[in-house]
């Protein structure tokens, strides 16, 4: 039986063989990304096995639970693909790779401690599956790779692996463009599907598996390079763009502007996209992404510096702002007792990857406050990772405070009755967070000073 990669027919043919279920998919990877995408899978070609080394993961999803939270629909998906049988999970790389024919890489790929992009985990992972795979297999990663990683690493990775020579098996790369918190939205059809092959055979395979799972459908570029640029430029565009309001933030507060209405104003030109400043830029996308183009690849790359020189700036401007704010009231960092509000890096996301809540945490407690933390979205061990007395965010109300520094816009927040604490100062990190009252000394990044309080 000719296999999807060698197959000469159309994507819509192609696309009904997959949605046939005929075709056996490894997805290698269950975690924030990976599961929701196995799901996808499951729910379209009814055979994946789900591939993960952490046994809790793969026990709770062989149950029908979901190890992933702060996923709308997931849970459900994953119960019900469980159920009927088109999704499965293992540890054994090397069954589900032997059983496969499609195989699709979401395993992190990080930096390591020099910044440089860490592929180790993703090729350690396509030397036992090349080792597993059959001429006409097709394997797509979707693990973010810095450009022209799938021409110069991966693809001779699994031709020395699999002992097959490029044409035997396809390659393609099929970034995810989808952001926690709302990842089978995304994956399902927000924005359509990117994708590059390492060859046209690759590439055609690749579109009518997409064309399959994405109701947006696919945008079949060049080849894998292309593909991998395509992701690494969404990411630079947002690091490049939110730091230039950051810088824009400090020059707001001295003319002053507010620079929310800056933000609104000069974004109703359809190709003025402004972005927001704030605390600082975390996760593993953004504050990663520019090293991927910096550390990867030759040339000098000035802008990128910058950006990140800037943005990675943010947290100190911020506890320098507190201090400002509090020695206009006659205090100092010092002694103070200081409410860090969100530890995560974004809200609703239970990730503190490169969270700015970190160095704010450590300056603080350098300066010597006395730092509380709390998060709604973390557990206490997680939001005690960078110091501080863990707080629920139920018991914060009875707390007597100096200072708030709200690092992340979390939902819960917004529901905090401010009237309920003694007049203090409290630094908003984040604009699209709104705390007007004017019992406290109120000031938001970006937006000059709101509010004098009765301090
Ligand atoms: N999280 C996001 O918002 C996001 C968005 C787009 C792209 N991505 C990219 O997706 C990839 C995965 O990110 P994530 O957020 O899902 O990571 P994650 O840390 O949430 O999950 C990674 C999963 O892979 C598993 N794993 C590690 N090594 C493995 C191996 N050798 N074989 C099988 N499983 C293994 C881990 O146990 C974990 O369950 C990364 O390349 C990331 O850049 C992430
Ligand atoms: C190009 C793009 O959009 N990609 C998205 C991004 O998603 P993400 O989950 O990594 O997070 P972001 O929303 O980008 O925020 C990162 C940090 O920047 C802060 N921030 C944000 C906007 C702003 O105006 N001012 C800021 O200060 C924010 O607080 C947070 O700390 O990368 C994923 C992987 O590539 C993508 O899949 C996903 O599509």
């Amino acid at each position: 039986m000719s296999t999807l990669y060698d197959l000469d027919a159309t994507t819509k043919d192609r696309t009904k063989v997959f949605e046939s279920g005929e075709i056996p998919v490894a997805v290698y990877g269950l975690g924030k990304m990976g599961l929701p995408l196995a799901a996808v899978y499951a729910e379209n070609c009814s055979n994946v096995i789900g591939v993960d080394i952490d046994p809790e993961v793969v026990n709770a999803v062989e149950a029908g639970d979901c190890p992933i939270s702060g996923e709308p629909g997931l849970s459900a998906l994953v119960e019900e693909t469980v159920r009927e049988g088109s999704l499965s999970a293992t540890t054994n790389i090397k069954a589900a790779a032997t059983e496969s024919e499609i195989h699709v890489a979401i395993v992190p790929t990080l930096l390591d401690d020099d910044q440089n992009p860490d592929l180790s985990i993703l090729k350690s992972l396509l030397k036992k599956v090349g080792a597993q795979i059959d001429a006409g297999d097709v394997v797509f990663i979707e693990s973010t790779v810095p450009p022209g990683a799938c021409r110069d690493e991966i693809l001779p990775l699994l031709e020395e692996a699999s002992r097959l020579n490029r044409g035997e098996f396809g390659l393609a790369f099929c970034p995810e463009r989808t952001s926690s918190g709302r990842a089978i939205k995304d994956i399902t059809g927000a924005y359509p599907k990117v994708v590059g092959g390492i060859d046209e055979a690759s590439a055609r395979v690749a579109q009518a598996v997409y064309e399959s799972i994405n109701d947006a459908g696919v945008i079949r570029v060049e080849n894998a390079t292309t593909a991998e640029m395509v992701k690494i430029t969404e990411g630079l565009y947002r690091d490049v763009n939110i730091a230039l309001v950051n810088e824009l933030a400090s020059v707001a507060d001295d003319l002053p502007v507010n620079f929310r209405e800056v933000t609104s104003a000069a974004s109703t030109i359809p190709f003025i996209n402004v972005h927001e400043p704030g605390v600082g830029v975390g996760g593993h996308c953004i504050p990663y992404y520019p090293y991927f183009v910096m550390n990867w690849l030759e040339g000098d790359f000035p802008l990128l510096r910058l950006a990140r020189e800037r943005n990675d700036r943010m947290p100190e401007f911020t506890i320098d702002c507190l201090q400002d704010q509090l020695a206009s009231v006659g205090e100092s960092l010092e002694g103070s007792r200081v409410l860090v509000l969100g530890v995560a890096y974004k809200p609703g996301v239970a990730e503190t990857r490169a969270t700015p809540a970190g160095p704010i945490i450590n300056q603080l407690v350098k300066a010597g406050s006395e730092v509380f933390v709390s998060d709604p979205v973390l557990d206490d061990e997680k939001m005690g990772d960078f110091g501080g007395e863990v707080l629920p965010t139920s018991d914060i109300l009875r707390m007597d405070l100096d200072a708030v520094v709200i690092v992340t816009a979390h939902e819960e927040f917004t529901e905090i009755d401010w009237t309920a604490f003694d007049p203090m100062v409290i630094i908003n990190g984040r604009q699209s967070m709104s705390v007007d009252n004017d019992k406290h000394r109120i000031y938001t990044i970006g937006s000059g000073l709101e509010s004098e309080g009765n301090l």
